[in-house]
């Protein structure tokens, strides 16, 4: 049984891998060792009912490191720029598994989203890739919702306008998004429990609340969120483009194997990437140009077609209302798209709207299904 690695495994990221891997009993398939920065020599962890023979092991320990086949972490883009070249420096050839963006567009790192990249990722196995990065969240909620427009190769551009929950900036954000309501609550509760108060007395105690220095905002970039969004993710990076709008369209065409973003034969993507109150979910509304006029149930076809994960919703209110919203989807596999219609535009031109868990498609679970795909190879 292969030696696996478990870096940051306690974190939010790898927690949810946990949850998943035990429910896909894959810890009946790994000999695991568990490593953390903390708490080296403390006990480990039993997931899966599986004991690991290691007490925690130091994850700046390179011998420690060394002795795994595979190593899988979500530890964080800090850790791996410490650790990954000195482990491949000292000789090892096991196979990493990441979570962090920082090795994402290196020349010998796969970014993986098998249900839509298996053809790249065998291609590498078969060349000997030993590095394996999961994607940007986004980049690979959209691909999952929209893959079978990109398989079949239909889209000239797209431009994605995104709804990002607090989970995407840490765990703790997503307290502070929950305090942020709970206090904007207080502010007015004596107000909304008469039914007599006048709703701009109530409007204007919520709004002198969130300006207010007091407000619970630190991990925001003293930014309020709730009852407000952000409309900026990440740092500024070029051609007045933010890093996760930059990410994009650099990891997606890298992620299906096509030439680099902005270089011919690439797919241009672009669009705004804005931080919303929703907890874990991800969504986006897709504009989309086709390099032809595809009639709708075509595409409805190809979209529910392309993986078992993708769901096609009617563009009917109810519907869309009840099941393609962050509240319907969080905590499921499912990616739900919908909202499709051709626009005013033309007929090549498709809106559509897809909402996806942040922490499992767009974090967990490539990883884990890359464990099995190297344990099976
Ligand atoms: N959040 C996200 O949406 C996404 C994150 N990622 C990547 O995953 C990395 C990890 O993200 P995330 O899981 O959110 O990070 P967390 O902050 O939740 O966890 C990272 C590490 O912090 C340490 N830690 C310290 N205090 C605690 C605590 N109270 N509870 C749990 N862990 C604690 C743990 O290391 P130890 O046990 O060694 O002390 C843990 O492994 C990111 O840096 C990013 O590179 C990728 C995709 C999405
Ligand atoms: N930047 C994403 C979360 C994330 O961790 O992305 P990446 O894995 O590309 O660093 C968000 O804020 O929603």
């Amino acid at each position: 049984m292969k030696k696996v690695g478990l870096v940051g495994w306690r974190g939010m990221v790898g927690s949810v891998l946990m949850q998943r891997m035990v429910e896909e009993g894959d810890f009946a398939h790994i000999d695991p060792v568990y490593f953390s920065t903390s708490a080296a020599g403390g006990k480990a962890p039993v997931f899966g009912g599986k004991e690991a023979s290691l007490p925690l092991q130091d994850a700046s320990n390179i011998d420690a490191l060394k002795a795994c086949e595979i190593i899988i972490t979500c530890q964080g883009g800090d850790y791996t720029k410490e650790v990954f070249a000195k482990l491949r420096a000292a000789g090892w050839n096991g196979h990493w598994i990441d979570a962090a963006s920082s090795l994402r567009m290196a020349d010998d790192a796969v970014i993986i989203l098998d249900p839509v990249n298996m053809h790249v990722i065998k291609d590498a196995l078969a060349k000997g890739g030993k590095n394996w990065i999961g994607g940007n969240c986004t980049v690979s909620l959209m691909l999952m919702g929209l893959g079978g427009l990109f398989q079949n190769d239909l889209i000239e551009w797209a431009t994605s306008m995104t709804y990002q929950a607090a989970s995407g900036a840490g765990a703790q954000n997503m307290r502070e998004l929950i305090s942020q309501m709970g206090v904007i609550h207080d502010s007015v509760k004596d107000l909304l429990a008469d039914p007599a108060s006048a709703i701009l007395d109530i409007d204007r105690k919520v709004a002198e609340t969130i300006r207010s220095d007091g407000f619970p905002k630190k991990n925001f970039r003293n930014t309020p969120l709730a009852g407000s969004l952000i409309p900026w993710i990440d740092v500024p990076y070029e051609n007045g483009q933010s890093k996760e709008e930059w990410k994009g369209g650099a990891e997606c065409n890298k992620i299906l194997g096509k030439p680099a973003f902005r270089t011919a034969g690439s797919i241009p993507i672009d669009g705004l990437c804005v931080r919303i109150g929703a907890m874990r979910c991800h969504s986006q509304a897709l504009t989309i140009k086709l390099k032809k006029d595809v009639p709708l149930d075509e595409i409805s076809d190809m979209l529910a077609k392309a993986n078992p994960w993708a769901k096609v919703v009617p563009n009917d209110r109810e519907i869309s209302e009840r099941e393609l919203t962050p509240a319907a989807v969080t905590g499921t596999l499912t990616v739900p798209v919908g909202r499709l219609h051709k626009m005013a535009m033309g007929p090549e031109y498709l809106a559509a709207f897809t909402c996806g868990d942040q922490l499992l498609w767009g974090a967990a679970e490539p990883l884990r299904r890359m464990l099995r795909i190297l344990l099976e190879a």
